[in-house]
């Protein structure tokens, strides 16, 4: 086999930064033309990198204008090494153990190159890129003109000279990168964009590398992390709010943001090559279209409402599934006191009659919210918030759940569904969508309200019967209603809504398109909560809180490797785990173990030394949902 060689360069590659910009504000440090100069110099520097301007010229402008000296080259090399780039840090290990394999080739300045790339264990003879040369007080005065890197297409002549004997491997954000390759004198140049992204350059290269990992697990060689983060690939729908796609991508991720909900066929499609998704309520994410889910890690519901994922066919395949509890309880709160008031005043009808220029000012049948009985269907985490808002406005507070909660302030209580619906004024729904609440509203439960009352749903559409709710709006047994969530809601803001209650002729109703949970505040909480879960799933294997997966929450790294191994739940497979690392003498340093009654979750930290077999048989073991492996 060839050796290969990697020729790295320094500028925006090794380093995050350009370091002729950062000797430019070090030079005119306190001094007013320093934006000016530094400004110039930038402009110099990209058309440069653009081959828009000779390199001679582009390098010798830099210089004139730097009016730099040695005290200044030293402290550029002490900020250097705080601009490392990161994936270049994450992975020191690899630069020392293969420094024979490595060159740095910058048309930077030796100067401050050698000092930073030594201390990753590249070797100084390895170092190719130009020198300074200063006058007697130190200045810089100029530089080595004999150095072909001081020259147009420098990197090519010196490449030319070098005669490297193998295959080489060019990695750099610049154009003078890419012409190495462009010369035949590399069998691939890697774009890398961790630091900047310039298309002239991405265009022509081979591969785009947005970190070292990339091009590390390209060639096999051993890497900081597990998988490279750029190839995680998320897939984020229905309008998740940007912040969402902002922090996966700053994790690394690979993120696409699509507007609306896909429907069966097209989501079947799209996710074969998809990680991790991202949904609301709108996504039916089905046992058919996890069955092309095969490199499907986990799923973010971006929401409270999980009943519009199959769980159990997301356990079978191993995929954790987390939601937002929290994050837009008190989004939906507001929304339901809000129409509660609203509708005691009939403003809806008042509403409608003044679009139509119709001015019926009276006080008959509208009513202060304050000392009527209000029933909660529901006391979780948005029936509870209702309970204590609504007492404070003074109202009667009664509730009932299927199972034992603590009543908060005076709430009372009851223990019928019946019970409930025959003493309240006001009757909100907040339970959960499972598939037993489909129809838990239906012309009984309708019949069992007061004359008059009010209905209010911001739950789940399919809970209630929405013929039998049309029937006693008409009907005039209900006084009003408001629904945001129905048995069937228009996939994305272009289709029409339908529904038997656009025909109600009871015109005291609130009909809103499923916006209990979206307000700016919720979805700004959202956005951030869910990414956290999956960030911290795919980083640590942790599961805290998804709403599937045995719930474990697990240290951070250090010094092992985590293997993550998700089975049916059947006898013995711990011991089966631990036979194989005892069989190849591999020393366990954690182990995290917890069940429910279709899987299984084993967690173990190992010291670092095994090979790829372990990994074979331990991914063999009969059973194995799925396996991965972490560092
Ligand atoms: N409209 C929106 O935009 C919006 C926003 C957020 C949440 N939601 C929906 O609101 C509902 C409540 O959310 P949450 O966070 O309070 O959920 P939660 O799980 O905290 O509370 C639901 C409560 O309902 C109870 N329950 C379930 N079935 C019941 C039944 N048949 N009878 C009586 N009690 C029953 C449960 O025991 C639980 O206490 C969910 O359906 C959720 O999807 C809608
Ligand atoms: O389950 C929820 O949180 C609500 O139904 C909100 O869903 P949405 O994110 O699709 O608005």
């Amino acid at each position: 086999m060839s050796k290969k060689y990697f020729v790295i360069d320094f500028d925006s590659t090794f380093t995050k930064v350009e370091a002729l910009d950062i000797l430019c504000e070090i030079a005119y440090e306190g001094q007013n033309n320093k934006d000016e100069v530094a400004h110039k110099i930038k402009s110099i520097t990209d058309d440069a990198m653009e081959g828009r301007l000779s390199f001679r010229e582009a390098l010798q402008s830099r210089v004139d204008l730097l009016n730099a000296d040695k005290g200044h080259v030293n402290e550029l090399i002490k900020r250097l090494r705080n601009q490392v780039s990161e994936s270049v840090k994450r992975n020191k290990q690899f630069f020392k153990d293969y420094s024979s394999d490595l060159l740095i080739i910058s048309s930077g300045f030796k100067d401050f190159i050698e000092p930073i790339v030594t201390e990753y264990g590249i070797k100084p003879e390895n170092v190719y890129a130009n020198t300074f040369e200063y006058d007697d007080q130190g200045r810089i005065s100029g530089f080595d003109a004999q150095n072909p890197l001081s020259e147009h297409e420098g990197k090519v002549k010196l490449m030319k000279q070098l005669k490297l004997d193998g295959d080489v491997y060019v990695i750099g954000d610049g154009y003078t990168d890419f012409e190495i390759r462009k010369a035949g004198l590399a069998s691939k140049f890697y774009a890398f964009t961790e630091n900047i992204e310039r298309s002239i350059v991405t265009e022509n290269a081979d591969h785009i590398a947005p970190n070292f990992e990339e091009i590390l697990f390209t060639h096999n060689l051993p890497m900081a992390t597990s998988y490279p983060k750029n190839r995680i690939k998320v897939l984020l729908l229905e309008n998740i709010h940007a912040d969402a796609k902002a922090k996966l991508e700053k994790e690394g991720y690979n993120v696409e943001l699509l507007k609306g909900a896909l429907d069966e066929e097209e989501l079947a499609e799209k996710i074969k090559d998809v990680h991790i998704l991202g949904i609301r309520s709108k996504t039916q994410l089905t046992r058919k279209v996890l069955e092309n889910a095969n490199r499907l890690m986990l799923v973010g519901a971006f929401c409270i409402g999980t009943n519009q994922i199959d769980l159990e066919a997301c356990q079978e395949k191993g995929v954790a599934v987390f939601n937002a509890p929290y994050s837009n309880t008190r989004s939906v709160v507001e929304l339901a006191i809000g129409e509660i008031i609203l509708l005691m005043r009939n403003i809806p009808q008042r509403m409608r009659e003044m679009d139509k220029g119709q001015w019926s000012k009276s006080a008959a049948n509208a009513q202060e919210v304050r000392g009527k009985n209000l029933g909660i269907v529901g006391y979780g985490n948005i029936g509870a918030q209702v309970s204590i808002i609504a007492e404070m406005m003074g109202m009667n507070v009664f509730y009932y759940d299927i199972v034992e909660k603590l009543a908060l302030g005076n709430a009372t209580k009851v223990s019928s569904l019946q019970e409930l619906l025959e003493l309240s004024d006001i009757v909100t729904l907040h339970i959960d969508g499972r598939p037993e609440n489909n129809n838990t509203f239906g012309a009984q439960e309708f019949s069992w309200m007061k004359e008059g009352a009010i209905f209010v749903n911001l739950a789940r559409g399919p809970v209630v019967d929405i013929d039998a709710l049309k029937e006693v709006l008409d009907n005039g047994k209900l006084r009003g209603a408001a629904v945001d969530v129905f048995p069937v809601e228009p996939k994305n803001n272009k289709e029409k809504f339908d529904s038997a209650l656009n025909e109600t002729e009871n015109r005291n109703l609130i009909l809103t398109p499923h916006i209990g949970g979206s307000t700016e505040e919720a979805q700004v909480n959202i956005a951030d909560f869910v990414p956290s879960k999956m960030i911290e799933y795919v980083n640590t294997g942790s599961t805290f809180n998804s709403v599937n997966f045995p719930n474990l929450q697990l240290p951070q790294l250090e010094n092992a490797h985590r293997l993550l191994h998700i089975h049916k739940n059947v006898s013995g497979i711990l011991a089966k785990i631990n036979n194989v690392l005892a069989n190849h003498n591999i020393n366990i340093v954690g182990q995290y173990l917890k069940t429910n009654e279709k899987i299984g979750y084993v967690i173990t930290d190992i010291d670092k030394a095994y090979g790829r077999e372990v990994i074979e048989e331990l991914k063999a073991i009969d059973d194995t949902i799925k396996f991965r492996v972490l560092y």
